[in-house]
């Protein structure tokens, strides 16, 4: 269970190429158990980066190791690889469904991976009883829509969908943007119990105090890209 990223360079397309490279030369690794926490100014490609190690995107050039798979410009990326990494994005209102009772939310992971065209909480009743319990998520809730819970609910039922598949690495871009300090708290929590079950836990936050509170390793993103000193004056 680890991810790695080597010598990665991206540009976001139609850019100025005359203004440089958003990322150049790029390393970053996180093993096994370890929670390293990323921090950086706002544009300075954290999202994007993040979008890179999750597979999201490809890179223009280097490569992404994910249990020592690797993957550059054009491999394709096989679906248990994809299963493989849980991602919790900074807003869970952008990133849930308004129309899918949290329930649904948290257990269709599963129903995909069965080939299922839509989640089928009662199938996996017993399974969403175990992530609402991780997720600190009053069962109660789960029969709610998204605009019926708070933002720190809401997260957290979102931090419960990308742990459903039990996965390896998981990668997460501001999972405690908007919450309050108890919110931050309990998610932080969550991610550290996911690192101690064995995961490689990536964490981008503007909150380094909090992050910093969970993280075994902090990183710059400016220590770590070489376009650093162009990245963030964009
Ligand atoms: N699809 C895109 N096309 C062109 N430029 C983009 C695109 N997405 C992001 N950018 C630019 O790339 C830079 C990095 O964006 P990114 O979202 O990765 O930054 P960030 O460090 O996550 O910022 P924040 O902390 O504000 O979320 C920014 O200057 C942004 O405007």
């Amino acid at each position: 269970m680890s991810l790695e990223l080597r010598d990665v360079s991206y540009t976001h397309p139609g850019t100025d190429p005359a203004a440089g490279r958003l990322l150049d030369g790029l390393d970053l690794s996180v093993g096994a158990g370890e929670v390293t926490g990323l921090c950086a100014p706002s544009g300075a490609g954290k999202s994007t980066l993040l979008r890179i190690a999750a597979l999201m995107v490809p890179a223009d050039a280097g490569t992404v190791r994910i249990n020592g798979q690797e993957f550059s410009r054009g491999t394709p990326v096989p679906r248990e690889v994809r299963r493989s990494v849980g991602v919790v994005l900074q807003s869970p209102r952008a990133a849930a469904d308004p129309r899918m009772r949290l329930d649904a939310l948290v257990c269709a992971p599963l129903a995909f991976r069965e080939g299922a065209w839509r989640p089928r909480p009662r199938r996996h009743a017993g399974r969403l009883a175990e992530l609402a319990e991780l997720a600190q998520l009053d069962p109660e809730l789960l029969h709610r829509y998204p605009h019926q819970v708070s933002d720190g609910q809401l997260q957290r039922a979102m931090v419960a969908r990308a742990l459903a598949l039990d996965p390896d690495v998981l990668i997460c871009d501001e999972p405690t943007a908007q919450l309050d300090s108890e919110s931050t708290a309990a998610v932080l929590g969550m991610l550290a119990n996911r690192a101690a079950a064995g995961t490689a836990v990536l964490i981008a936050s503007h909150d380094t105090a909090a992050l910093s509170g969970v993280a075994d390793k902090m990183l710059d993103l400016g220590g770590i890209n070489r376009a650093g000193d162009r990245a963030g004056h964009a």
